[in-house]
Protein backbone atom coordinates (compact mmCIF):
# COMPACT_ATOMS: atom_id res chain seq x y z
CA UNK A 1 0.00 0.00 0.00
CA UNK A 2 2.76 2.43 0.81
CA UNK A 3 4.43 1.41 -2.62
CA UNK A 4 0.78 2.41 -3.92
CA UNK A 5 0.44 5.48 -2.25
CA UNK A 6 4.23 6.99 -3.11
CA UNK A 7 3.50 5.94 -6.75
CA UNK A 8 0.13 8.30 -6.60
CA UNK A 9 1.96 11.31 -4.68
CA UNK A 10 4.70 10.84 -7.12
CA UNK A 11 2.40 10.73 -9.82
CA UNK A 12 0.66 14.15 -8.59
CA UNK A 13 3.76 16.19 -9.01
CA UNK A 14 4.08 14.73 -12.31
CA UNK A 15 1.06 15.65 -13.37
CA UNK A 16 1.46 18.88 -12.77
CA UNK A 17 3.86 19.22 -15.56
CA UNK A 18 1.53 17.90 -18.16
CA UNK A 19 -1.78 18.21 -17.70
CA UNK A 20 -3.06 17.68 -21.52
CA UNK A 21 -5.15 14.63 -21.75
CA UNK A 22 -8.76 15.38 -22.82
CA UNK A 23 -11.62 13.81 -22.27
CA UNK A 24 -11.94 11.68 -25.16
CA UNK A 25 -8.60 10.51 -24.49
CA UNK A 26 -9.39 9.71 -21.24
CA UNK A 27 -12.65 8.12 -22.47
CA UNK A 28 -10.61 6.04 -25.30
CA UNK A 29 -7.90 4.84 -22.20
CA UNK A 30 -11.14 3.86 -20.49
CA UNK A 31 -12.18 1.52 -23.14
CA UNK A 32 -8.62 0.35 -23.76
CA UNK A 33 -8.49 -0.76 -19.79
CA UNK A 34 -11.70 -3.03 -20.69
CA UNK A 35 -9.79 -4.79 -23.85
CA UNK A 36 -6.78 -5.17 -22.01
CA UNK A 37 -5.74 -8.86 -22.97
CA UNK A 38 -3.40 -9.39 -19.97
CA UNK A 39 -3.99 -8.84 -16.42
CA UNK A 40 -2.01 -5.59 -15.17
CA UNK A 41 -2.11 -6.68 -11.73
CA UNK A 42 -3.62 -5.77 -8.46
CA UNK A 43 -1.37 -3.39 -7.90
CA UNK A 44 -1.84 -1.13 -11.47
CA UNK A 45 -5.31 -1.84 -11.13
CA UNK A 46 -5.55 -0.22 -7.57
CA UNK A 47 -3.91 2.88 -9.12
CA UNK A 48 -5.81 2.60 -12.44
CA UNK A 49 -9.17 3.08 -9.87
CA UNK A 50 -7.88 5.43 -7.84
CA UNK A 51 -6.96 7.76 -10.95
CA UNK A 52 -10.34 7.19 -12.69
CA UNK A 53 -12.55 8.17 -9.12
CA UNK A 54 -10.29 11.35 -8.69
CA UNK A 55 -10.70 12.30 -12.71
CA UNK A 56 -14.19 11.77 -12.50
CA UNK A 57 -15.35 12.26 -8.89
CA UNK A 58 -12.55 14.42 -8.16
CA UNK A 59 -11.05 14.32 -4.34
CA UNK A 60 -12.63 10.75 -2.45
CA UNK A 61 -15.31 11.91 -0.58
CA UNK A 62 -16.77 8.29 0.82
CA UNK A 63 -16.59 7.51 4.19
CA UNK A 64 -13.87 4.61 4.84
CA UNK A 65 -14.93 1.13 4.70
CA UNK A 66 -14.49 -1.03 7.67
CA UNK A 67 -10.83 -3.10 8.87
CA UNK A 68 -12.23 -6.11 7.62
CA UNK A 69 -13.48 -4.83 3.95
CA UNK A 70 -9.84 -5.42 3.05
CA UNK A 71 -10.33 -4.87 -0.98
CA UNK A 72 -12.42 -1.72 -0.17
CA UNK A 73 -10.02 0.04 2.06
CA UNK A 74 -7.22 -0.50 -0.48
CA UNK A 75 -8.81 0.91 -2.80
CA UNK A 76 -10.29 3.90 -0.68
CA UNK A 77 -6.76 4.65 0.52
CA UNK A 78 -5.36 4.86 -3.00
CA UNK A 79 -7.85 7.19 -3.77
CA UNK A 80 -7.28 9.38 -0.71
CA UNK A 81 -4.05 9.28 -0.68
CA UNK A 82 -4.56 11.30 -4.20
CA UNK A 83 -5.78 14.57 -1.95
CA UNK A 84 -6.97 17.31 -4.01
CA UNK A 85 -5.51 16.06 -6.80
CA UNK A 86 -6.86 18.18 -9.93
CA UNK A 87 -9.53 16.09 -12.11
CA UNK A 88 -7.63 16.91 -15.28
CA UNK A 89 -4.22 15.62 -13.82
CA UNK A 90 -5.69 12.65 -13.15
CA UNK A 91 -7.13 12.32 -16.04
CA UNK A 92 -3.66 12.53 -17.74
CA UNK A 93 -2.37 10.49 -15.44
CA UNK A 94 -4.41 7.36 -16.15
CA UNK A 95 -4.06 8.20 -19.70
CA UNK A 96 -0.28 7.67 -19.48
CA UNK A 97 -0.66 4.41 -17.24
CA UNK A 98 -2.81 2.77 -19.99
CA UNK A 99 -0.52 3.92 -22.58
CA UNK A 100 2.09 2.54 -20.76
CA UNK A 101 0.46 -0.86 -20.22
CA UNK A 102 -1.02 -0.99 -23.83
CA UNK A 103 0.98 -2.18 -26.70
CA UNK A 104 -0.46 -0.65 -30.04
CA UNK A 105 -1.25 -3.60 -32.53
CA UNK A 106 2.07 -3.71 -34.29
CA UNK A 107 4.36 -2.85 -31.48
CA UNK A 108 5.09 -5.92 -28.72
CA UNK A 109 5.58 -5.46 -25.23
CA UNK A 110 8.94 -4.45 -23.97
CA UNK A 111 9.81 -8.13 -23.93
CA UNK A 112 12.06 -10.03 -21.40
CA UNK A 113 15.53 -9.31 -21.53
CA UNK A 114 17.17 -10.62 -24.39
CA UNK A 115 14.11 -11.33 -26.55
CA UNK A 116 14.16 -9.63 -29.67
CA UNK A 117 10.76 -8.98 -31.61
CA UNK A 118 11.05 -8.19 -34.89
CA UNK A 119 8.05 -5.36 -35.87
CA UNK A 120 7.91 -4.43 -39.31
CA UNK A 121 8.44 -6.65 -41.94
CA UNK A 122 10.69 -4.72 -44.23
CA UNK A 123 14.29 -5.42 -45.53
CA UNK A 124 15.31 -2.00 -45.83
CA UNK A 125 14.18 -0.67 -42.59
CA UNK A 126 14.36 -3.00 -39.80
CA UNK A 127 12.24 -2.47 -37.05
CA UNK A 128 13.21 -4.64 -33.94
CA UNK A 129 12.28 -4.35 -29.72
CA UNK A 130 14.34 -5.83 -27.16
CA UNK A 131 14.98 -4.69 -23.58
CA UNK A 132 12.63 -1.42 -23.46
CA UNK A 133 14.70 -0.32 -26.49
CA UNK A 134 12.49 0.06 -30.60
CA UNK A 135 15.66 -0.12 -32.73
CA UNK A 136 15.10 1.17 -36.28
CA UNK A 137 17.93 0.12 -39.22
CA UNK A 138 18.80 1.56 -42.15
CA UNK A 139 19.31 -1.76 -43.90
CA UNK A 140 20.66 -1.17 -47.25
CA UNK A 141 23.89 -1.43 -46.61
CA UNK A 142 24.90 -2.61 -50.51
CA UNK A 143 23.81 0.93 -51.01
CA UNK A 144 25.39 2.63 -48.23
CA UNK A 145 21.34 2.65 -46.36
CA UNK A 146 20.51 5.38 -49.06
CA UNK A 147 16.81 6.31 -48.25
CA UNK A 148 14.60 5.57 -50.91
CA UNK A 149 10.72 7.17 -50.93
CA UNK A 150 9.27 3.68 -49.69
CA UNK A 151 11.98 3.52 -46.68
CA UNK A 152 11.09 7.71 -45.79
CA UNK A 153 7.42 6.12 -45.31
CA UNK A 154 7.95 3.12 -43.22
CA UNK A 155 10.25 4.92 -40.96
CA UNK A 156 8.09 7.45 -40.82
CA UNK A 157 5.10 4.60 -39.40
CA UNK A 158 7.71 3.17 -37.42
CA UNK A 159 8.11 6.06 -35.62
CA UNK A 160 4.46 6.74 -35.30
CA UNK A 161 4.18 2.96 -33.81
CA UNK A 162 7.05 3.50 -31.12
CA UNK A 163 5.68 6.81 -29.87
CA UNK A 164 2.77 4.39 -28.36
CA UNK A 165 4.56 1.24 -28.12
CA UNK A 166 6.02 0.35 -24.50
CA UNK A 167 9.14 1.07 -26.01
CA UNK A 168 10.83 3.53 -23.28
CA UNK A 169 12.73 5.04 -26.10
CA UNK A 170 14.00 4.41 -29.52
CA UNK A 171 17.58 4.45 -31.17
CA UNK A 172 18.48 4.48 -35.08
CA UNK A 173 21.33 3.13 -36.34
CA UNK A 174 23.08 1.93 -40.09
CA UNK A 175 24.00 -1.76 -40.65
CA UNK A 176 27.17 -2.09 -42.83
CA UNK A 177 30.03 0.64 -43.27
CA UNK A 178 27.95 3.55 -43.73
CA UNK A 179 24.85 5.05 -40.84
CA UNK A 180 23.02 6.19 -44.05
CA UNK A 181 24.06 8.12 -47.47
CA UNK A 182 21.23 9.68 -47.49
CA UNK A 183 18.48 10.83 -50.26
CA UNK A 184 18.20 7.86 -52.72
CA UNK A 185 19.33 9.87 -55.68
CA UNK A 186 17.49 7.35 -57.44
CA UNK A 187 14.08 8.53 -56.02
CA UNK A 188 14.62 11.47 -58.95
CA UNK A 189 14.59 9.07 -61.85
CA UNK A 190 12.29 6.89 -60.71
CA UNK A 191 9.15 9.35 -61.67
CA UNK A 192 6.80 8.76 -64.36
CA UNK A 193 8.36 11.23 -67.19
CA UNK A 194 6.29 14.39 -67.83
CA UNK A 195 5.43 14.49 -64.07
CA UNK A 196 8.15 16.22 -62.35
CA UNK A 197 5.57 18.55 -60.55
CA UNK A 198 3.63 16.26 -59.17
CA UNK A 199 6.42 13.76 -58.32
CA UNK A 200 8.12 17.76 -56.27
CA UNK A 201 4.94 17.91 -54.29
CA UNK A 202 4.66 14.48 -53.41
CA UNK A 203 8.18 14.53 -52.58
CA UNK A 204 7.99 17.44 -50.45
CA UNK A 205 5.00 15.89 -48.64
CA UNK A 206 6.44 12.77 -47.64
CA UNK A 207 9.55 15.04 -46.44
CA UNK A 208 7.51 16.86 -44.40
CA UNK A 209 5.47 14.18 -42.68
CA UNK A 210 9.29 12.27 -42.22
CA UNK A 211 9.94 15.24 -40.44
CA UNK A 212 6.92 15.96 -38.35
CA UNK A 213 7.43 12.40 -37.22
CA UNK A 214 10.82 13.48 -35.67
CA UNK A 215 9.51 16.64 -34.41
CA UNK A 216 6.90 15.08 -32.50
CA UNK A 217 8.53 12.29 -31.07
CA UNK A 218 8.00 11.77 -27.24
CA UNK A 219 10.28 9.58 -26.42
CA UNK A 220 13.76 10.32 -25.81
CA UNK A 221 15.67 9.58 -29.79
CA UNK A 222 18.98 8.51 -30.10
CA UNK A 223 21.19 7.97 -32.66
CA UNK A 224 23.65 5.54 -33.15
CA UNK A 225 25.88 6.94 -35.70
CA UNK A 226 27.99 4.02 -37.40
CA UNK A 227 29.82 5.44 -40.02
CA UNK A 228 29.54 8.17 -42.36
CA UNK A 229 26.36 9.52 -42.53
CA UNK A 230 25.41 12.21 -45.63
CA UNK A 231 22.42 15.22 -46.59
CA UNK A 232 18.98 14.22 -44.42
CA UNK A 233 21.14 11.29 -42.69
CA UNK A 234 23.09 14.25 -40.71
CA UNK A 235 20.29 17.34 -40.53
CA UNK A 236 17.77 15.03 -38.50
CA UNK A 237 20.21 14.45 -36.10
CA UNK A 238 19.43 17.87 -34.69
CA UNK A 239 15.86 16.41 -33.75
CA UNK A 240 17.66 13.68 -32.15
CA UNK A 241 18.37 14.15 -28.06
CA UNK A 242 20.98 11.83 -28.00
CA UNK A 243 23.72 11.31 -30.55
CA UNK A 244 26.37 8.52 -30.31
CA UNK A 245 29.21 8.28 -32.79
CA UNK A 246 32.07 6.03 -34.11
CA UNK A 247 35.08 7.53 -34.82
CA UNK A 248 35.05 6.33 -38.02
CA UNK A 249 31.71 8.29 -38.79
CA UNK A 250 31.93 11.60 -41.26
CA UNK A 251 28.79 14.30 -41.25
CA UNK A 252 28.80 15.51 -44.94
CA UNK A 253 25.26 18.09 -46.27
CA UNK A 254 26.26 18.77 -49.56
CA UNK A 255 23.35 20.69 -50.64
CA UNK A 256 25.06 23.17 -52.63
CA UNK A 257 26.53 21.24 -54.87
CA UNK A 258 23.57 19.14 -55.10
CA UNK A 259 21.31 21.96 -56.38
CA UNK A 260 19.49 21.66 -52.96
CA UNK A 261 18.66 23.15 -49.46
CA UNK A 262 19.14 21.97 -46.19
CA UNK A 263 15.81 20.17 -44.96
CA UNK A 264 14.73 18.34 -41.43
CA UNK A 265 14.95 21.22 -40.22
CA UNK A 266 18.66 21.72 -39.75
CA UNK A 267 18.37 25.80 -41.03
CA UNK A 268 17.11 26.44 -37.48
CA UNK A 269 18.74 23.45 -35.60
CA UNK A 270 22.01 23.97 -37.25
CA UNK A 271 22.76 27.22 -36.25
CA UNK A 272 21.32 26.68 -33.11
CA UNK A 273 23.60 23.68 -31.88
CA UNK A 274 26.66 24.95 -33.54
CA UNK A 275 26.08 28.88 -33.81
CA UNK A 276 25.62 30.46 -37.44
CA UNK A 277 29.38 30.59 -38.08
CA UNK A 278 30.01 26.81 -38.64
CA UNK A 279 26.57 25.82 -39.24
CA UNK A 280 27.15 28.27 -42.20
CA UNK A 281 30.08 26.65 -43.51
CA UNK A 282 28.06 22.69 -43.44
CA UNK A 283 24.44 23.47 -44.67
CA UNK A 284 25.75 26.28 -48.14
CA UNK A 285 29.43 25.07 -48.42
CA UNK A 286 28.82 21.76 -47.99
CA UNK A 287 32.26 21.13 -45.63
CA UNK A 288 32.45 17.44 -44.06
CA UNK A 289 33.01 16.91 -40.27
CA UNK A 290 34.65 14.21 -38.89
CA UNK A 291 33.60 12.41 -35.55
CA UNK A 292 35.77 15.07 -33.51
CA UNK A 293 34.76 18.07 -35.19
CA UNK A 294 30.67 17.12 -34.81
CA UNK A 295 31.13 16.09 -31.05
CA UNK A 296 33.45 19.78 -30.70
CA UNK A 297 30.65 21.52 -32.31
CA UNK A 298 27.85 19.83 -30.33
CA UNK A 299 25.78 17.91 -32.64
CA UNK A 300 27.45 14.93 -31.26
CA UNK A 301 27.12 13.95 -28.03
CA UNK A 302 30.30 11.08 -27.58
CA UNK A 303 32.38 9.52 -29.77
CA UNK A 304 33.22 6.17 -29.48
CA UNK A 305 36.04 4.05 -31.03
CA UNK A 306 34.72 2.01 -33.60
CA UNK A 307 36.08 -1.27 -32.22
CA UNK A 308 33.99 -1.00 -28.71
CA UNK A 309 31.21 1.60 -30.05
CA UNK A 310 28.36 -1.11 -30.41
CA UNK A 311 29.62 -2.97 -26.72
CA UNK A 312 29.56 0.42 -25.21
CA UNK A 313 26.69 2.17 -26.40
CA UNK A 314 24.49 -0.55 -26.06
CA UNK A 315 25.41 -1.92 -22.33
CA UNK A 316 24.47 2.53 -22.18
CA UNK A 317 21.41 2.37 -23.89
CA UNK A 318 19.91 -0.87 -22.12
CA UNK A 319 20.60 0.64 -18.51
CA UNK A 320 18.90 4.38 -19.53
CA UNK A 321 16.07 2.26 -20.93
CA UNK A 322 15.03 0.69 -17.42
CA UNK A 323 14.43 5.07 -16.22
CA UNK A 324 11.00 5.72 -15.38
CA UNK A 325 9.68 6.39 -19.16
CA UNK A 326 7.27 8.71 -17.86
CA UNK A 327 9.80 11.16 -16.14
CA UNK A 328 12.22 10.89 -19.28
CA UNK A 329 9.05 12.01 -21.82
CA UNK A 330 8.33 14.88 -19.51
CA UNK A 331 11.98 15.51 -19.16
CA UNK A 332 11.94 15.91 -23.02
CA UNK A 333 8.85 17.68 -23.45
CA UNK A 334 10.08 20.23 -20.68
CA UNK A 335 13.57 20.76 -23.39
CA UNK A 336 11.43 20.62 -26.38
CA UNK A 337 8.30 22.67 -25.22
CA UNK A 338 5.29 23.17 -27.61
CA UNK A 339 6.40 26.68 -29.13
CA UNK A 340 9.44 25.37 -29.92
CA UNK A 341 7.83 21.92 -31.62
CA UNK A 342 5.55 24.74 -33.19
CA UNK A 343 8.60 26.75 -34.60
CA UNK A 344 10.11 23.79 -35.87
CA UNK A 345 7.15 22.80 -37.91
CA UNK A 346 6.89 25.95 -39.55
CA UNK A 347 11.14 25.47 -40.15
CA UNK A 348 9.94 22.38 -41.81
CA UNK A 349 7.18 23.31 -44.09
CA UNK A 350 9.05 26.06 -45.41
CA UNK A 351 11.98 24.19 -46.03
CA UNK A 352 9.72 21.69 -47.90
CA UNK A 353 8.00 24.74 -50.13
CA UNK A 354 12.05 25.36 -50.61
CA UNK A 355 12.68 22.06 -51.88
CA UNK A 356 9.67 21.82 -54.10
CA UNK A 357 10.83 24.29 -55.79
CA UNK A 358 14.66 23.58 -56.11
CA UNK A 359 14.05 20.24 -57.02
CA UNK A 360 12.40 21.60 -60.69
CA UNK A 361 15.92 23.80 -60.96
CA UNK A 362 18.53 23.06 -63.24
CA UNK A 363 20.95 22.97 -60.90
CA UNK A 364 19.37 19.66 -58.91
CA UNK A 365 18.13 18.02 -62.17
CA UNK A 366 21.86 18.53 -63.47
CA UNK A 367 23.67 16.95 -60.18
CA UNK A 368 21.46 14.53 -60.26
CA UNK A 369 21.89 13.42 -63.85
CA UNK A 370 25.51 13.81 -63.07
CA UNK A 371 25.39 11.40 -60.26
CA UNK A 372 23.38 8.96 -62.19
CA UNK A 373 25.62 8.82 -64.95
CA UNK A 374 28.53 8.05 -62.64
CA UNK A 375 31.00 11.43 -63.11
CA UNK A 376 30.16 12.66 -59.79
CA UNK A 377 30.41 11.18 -56.60
CA UNK A 378 30.92 12.88 -53.70
C1 LIG B 1 11.86 13.08 -50.34
C2 LIG B 1 13.08 13.25 -49.65
C3 LIG B 1 14.04 14.34 -49.94
C4 LIG B 1 15.07 14.46 -48.92
C5 LIG B 1 16.28 15.20 -49.27
C6 LIG B 1 17.47 14.85 -48.74
C7 LIG B 1 18.78 15.45 -49.13
C8 LIG B 1 19.95 14.50 -49.05
O1 LIG B 1 19.96 13.51 -48.37
S1 LIG B 1 21.26 14.98 -50.00
C9 LIG B 1 22.40 13.65 -49.93
C10 LIG B 1 22.20 12.67 -51.05
N1 LIG B 1 23.26 11.71 -51.04
C11 LIG B 1 24.29 11.76 -51.88
O2 LIG B 1 24.41 12.64 -52.69
C12 LIG B 1 25.28 10.61 -51.80
C13 LIG B 1 25.55 10.00 -53.14
N2 LIG B 1 26.49 8.91 -53.00
C14 LIG B 1 27.83 9.05 -53.13
O3 LIG B 1 28.31 10.12 -53.36
C15 LIG B 1 28.66 7.85 -52.92
O4 LIG B 1 27.88 6.72 -53.23
C16 LIG B 1 29.18 7.73 -51.47
C17 LIG B 1 30.22 8.82 -51.21
C18 LIG B 1 28.05 7.84 -50.46
C19 LIG B 1 29.87 6.36 -51.27
O5 LIG B 1 30.87 6.19 -52.24
P1 LIG B 1 31.62 4.77 -52.37
O6 LIG B 1 32.15 4.35 -51.07
O7 LIG B 1 32.57 4.89 -53.50
O8 LIG B 1 30.44 3.75 -52.72
P2 LIG B 1 29.59 3.68 -54.05
O9 LIG B 1 29.39 5.01 -54.63
O10 LIG B 1 30.16 2.62 -54.95
O11 LIG B 1 28.17 3.19 -53.47
C20 LIG B 1 27.76 1.83 -53.43
C21 LIG B 1 26.42 1.75 -54.13
O12 LIG B 1 25.49 2.55 -53.41
C22 LIG B 1 24.87 3.49 -54.29
N3 LIG B 1 24.56 4.70 -53.52
C23 LIG B 1 25.22 5.21 -52.48
N4 LIG B 1 24.63 6.31 -52.06
C24 LIG B 1 23.55 6.50 -52.81
C25 LIG B 1 22.51 7.48 -52.83
N5 LIG B 1 22.46 8.47 -51.96
N6 LIG B 1 21.54 7.35 -53.75
C26 LIG B 1 21.55 6.33 -54.62
N7 LIG B 1 22.50 5.37 -54.67
C27 LIG B 1 23.48 5.46 -53.75
C28 LIG B 1 25.92 3.73 -55.34
O13 LIG B 1 25.33 4.25 -56.50
C29 LIG B 1 26.46 2.32 -55.53
O14 LIG B 1 25.51 1.61 -56.29
P3 LIG B 1 25.97 0.55 -57.39
O15 LIG B 1 26.84 1.32 -58.34
O16 LIG B 1 24.72 0.04 -58.00
O17 LIG B 1 26.75 -0.49 -56.64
Amino acid sequence: LLQVVRFLAARVHLGRATMRASQKDFDNAVKQVKLLKEDPGNEVKVKLYALYKQATEGSCNVPKPGVFDFINKVKWDAWNALGSLPKETARQNYVDLVSSLIPSSEASSRGEPGTQEKLLASEDVVVTSEDGITKIVFNRPTKKNAITTQMYQEITQALKTASKDNSAMTVFTGNGDYYSSGNDLTNFTSTPSGNIEEFAKRGADILRDFVDTFIDFPKPLVAVVNGPAVGISVTTLGLFDVVYASDKATFHTPFSHLGQTPEACSSYTFPKIMGPAKANEMLIFGKKLTAGEAYAQGLVTEVFPDSTLQKEVWARLKAYAKLPPNAMRISKSLIKSSSEREKLHAVNAEECTTLQARWLSEECIGAVTSFMSRKAKL
